[in-house]
C-alpha cells in the first residue's frame, strides 16, 4: 500500500528546513517529471500546448515548456500572466530561451494542465471556468500538473474541472486524488519524486492507497484439511431472500467450507448451500442486513448479542438494535445512503448524502473515532475502509459495479473471510479488492454484469 496525504506543504517544507533543498530545485524535479512522462510515450516533434496559471502550479507548467522546447512543438498560453515569485523565474528562462506563447487555446496533440494546483482557494470566475470548458472540449491526450484544475484541496469539484487522461502529483499521493467525485477528472495517477526519494519525502500518514499486493486470497496451503477447516458461515436471509442467498453464493465460491442461509421460510437453495431455522451450533461468522427488511426485532438482538464475527449490511443501518454492537468487532458495509442514517443514528451528524459525498474521509474518520472497534466499509468509486485511526482507500472501483446484488455479493466476500479466521480489518480489505479488480477482469459488456458473473470472476482471481 501506498501513502495518502491531506496536503504537501509540511513535506515541502521539510525539504527546505531540513535537506537544504530549495523551492528551484523541487519544482525542476516536478517539471521533469513530466517532461520524461511525455518524452517515454510521444514521438519527436508533436504539438504540446501549456497552459499555465497565475502561481507555482503554473510555474511548473512554464518549467516544462523549457525542458520540452525544439524536441516538441511546444506552445504557452499564461492567461493570467506570471504572478508568484518563481512563476515570475521561470517566465523570464522560457522567455530568454524563446519558447513560443500564444494568446489562446491551439489546437495540439497534448495538453498540459497547469493552470491551479493545491492552491485553488475560491470558486473559478467565469475566465477560468470558460477555460476548462474549452480544455475539455479539445481532442488531445490530457495530462494533469498535481492536481486537474477546479479540483480542490478536499478533491471536490464545486462547478467544472480538466478532464485529465493522466494526473501527475508532486511529491506524494493526496486525498483530494480520491474523492469519489474526483475519480473522472483524475484519470491514472503517478507520483513524481521532488529531488528526494518518495520514502524520504512521506512523513507518517494515517491513509493509505492499497494496492492488488494487498489482497490476500484464502488460498489453501494445509494439505490436511476438511471442510470444517474453512469455517461454516450463516447468513440470515429477511424478506428479501435473494439478498442472502447472493451473499451465501459468493461466500461458498470464497472458500467457506459450510454456508447455510437461516431462514424461517423455505428457500429454494443449491444444493451445496444448507438451510437452518436457527443459528447453527458451530457457526462461526454470521452475515447479517441484507434484504432483512422487519426481521423479529428480538431475534435480530440475540443473534447480534453472540460473541462471533458478524458483517453487517443494508437495513439493520436504521435499527436502534443495531448501536450495542458498534461497540464491538464488527464490519460494517454501508453505502453512502446506509451510512448517512448511520451517522444519524449514532447521533454524530444529520447530513445529506451530497455533504457526505463532498466530504467521504472526514465523516469516516469521525465514526471510526466513535467506534474504533468497528471496521467501516464505504462503499462508493473509491471505497473507503476505516478502522480507528486509519483509513484505507481501494481505488479499484469500477462502474461496473453499480448494480442491485453487488452489494450482497460483497458482504458475502467479506463474511466468507471472517468465518475463515480473518480479522475483520483484513477480511474487509480482501474481501474490497477482490471484488473490483473481479469486476475489472469481467471482459462482456460493462453494462451486463449479474451476481453470478462476479462470482465467477471472484473464483477465477
Ligand atoms: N514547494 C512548492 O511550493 C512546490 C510547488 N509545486 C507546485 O505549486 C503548486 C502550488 O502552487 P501555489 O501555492 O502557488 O498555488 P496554485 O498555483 O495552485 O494557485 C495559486 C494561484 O492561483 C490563484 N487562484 C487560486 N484560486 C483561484 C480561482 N478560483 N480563480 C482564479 N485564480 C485562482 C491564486 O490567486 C494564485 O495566484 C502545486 O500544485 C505544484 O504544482 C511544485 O512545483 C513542487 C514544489
Ligand atoms: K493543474
Amino acid at each position: 500500500m501506498e501513502k495518502v496525504f491531506y496536503e504537501v506543504n509540511s513535506l515541502d517544507k521539510k525539504c527546505y528546513d531540513k535537506l537544504a533543498l530549495t523551492e528551484d530545485i523541487l519544482m525542476e524535479h516536478a517539471a521533469s517529471s513530466i517532461a520524461d512522462f511525455i518524452e517515454d510515450k510521444f514521438e519527436e516533434k508533436v504539438s504540446v500546448l501549456i497552459v499555465a496559471g497565475p502561481g507555482n502550479n503554473g510555474a511548473d507548467g512554464i518549467a516544462l515548456a523549457r525542458l520540452l522546447y525544439k524536441k516538441y512543438d511546444v506552445k504557452l498560453y499564461l492567461p493570467f500572466g506570471a504572478k508568484s515569485q518563481m512563476a515570475r523565474i521561470q517566465l523570464q528562462r522560457a522567455e530568454l530561451l524563446g519558447v513560443p506563447f500564444v494568446q489562446s487555446i491551439t489546437s495540439s496533440d497534448i495538453i498540459v494542465d497547469c493552470l491551479f494546483g493545491s492552491g485553488l482557494n475560491k470558486d473559478l470566475d467565469e475566465t477560468s471556468l470558460s477555460i476548462i470548458n474549452s480544455l475539455n472540449e479539445q481532442k488531445a491526450y490530457k495530462i494533469a500538473c498535481d492536481i486537474p484544475s477546479g479540483v480542490n484541496i478536499k478533491g471536490q469539484i464545486n462547478q467544472e474541472a480538466f478532464f485529465a487522461d493522466v494526473t501527475v502529483t508532486m511529491g506524494a499521493l493526496k486525498v483530494a486524488l480520491f474523492l469519489d467525485e474526483a475519480k473522472d477528472y483524475v484519470g491514472k495517477v503517478k507520483v513524481a519524486n521532488l529531488g528526494v526519494q518518495r520514502t524520504i519525502y512521506e512523513e507518517e500518514t494515517n491513509i493509505y492507497l492499497l494496492d492488488k499486493e494487498d489482497m490476500k486470497l484464502p488460498f489453501r496451503s494445509k494439505k490436511n484439511a476438511h471442510k470444517g477447516s474453512f469455517g461454516h458461515l450463516n447468513v440470515i436471509a429477511g424478506c428479501k431472500k435473494g439478498a442472502g442467498v447472493i451473499a451465501a453464493k459468493a461466500a461458498f465460491g470464497f472458500g467457506t467450507g459450510l454456508v447455510s442461509v437461516v431462514s424461517h421460510e423455505d428457500i429454494d437453495l443449491p444444493y451445496h448451500i444448507m438451510q437452518t431455522h436457527f443459528l447453527s451450533d458451530n457457526c462461526t461468522a454470521i452475515a447479517i442486513g441484507m434484504g432483512l427488511g422487519k426481521y423479529e426485532k428480538d431475534e435480530i438482538k440475540k443473534i447480534l448479542e453472540e460473541d462471533i464475527p458478524t458483517v453487517v449490511d443494508a437495513d439493520l443501518f436504521y435499527e436502534e438494535v443495531l448501536l450495542d454492537k458498534l461497540q464491538k468487532d464488527v464490519v460494517l458495509t454501508p453505502h453512502p445512503k446506509e451510512f448517512v442514517a448511520l451517522l444519524k443514528l449514532c447521533d454524530i451528524a444529520n447530513i445529506s448524502v451530497k455533504h457526505l459525498q463532498k466530504n467521504r474521509f472526514e465523516y469516516v474518520e469521525k465514526f471510526c473515532k466513535k467506534y474504533p472497534n468497528t471496521v467501516l466499509l464505504l462503499k462508493g468509486a473509491n471505497t473507503l475502509i476505516g478502522k480507528a485511526d486509519k483509513i484505507y482507500i481501494n481505488s479499484f472501483g469500477t462502474a461496473i459495479l453499480s448494480k442491485g446484488g453487488s452489494g450482497d455479493v460483497l458482504s458475502g466476500l467479506v463474511a466468507s473471510l471472517l468465518a475463515q479466521e480473518y480479522n475483520s480489518l483484513d477480511a474487509a480489505i480482501t474481501a474490497s479488492l477482490a471484488h473490483a479488480i473481479a469486476a475489472n477482469n469481467y471482459k462482456k459488456a460493462n453494462y451486463s454484469l449479474i451476481p453470478a458473473d462476479l462470482v465467477e470472476e471472484i473464483r477465477r482471481l
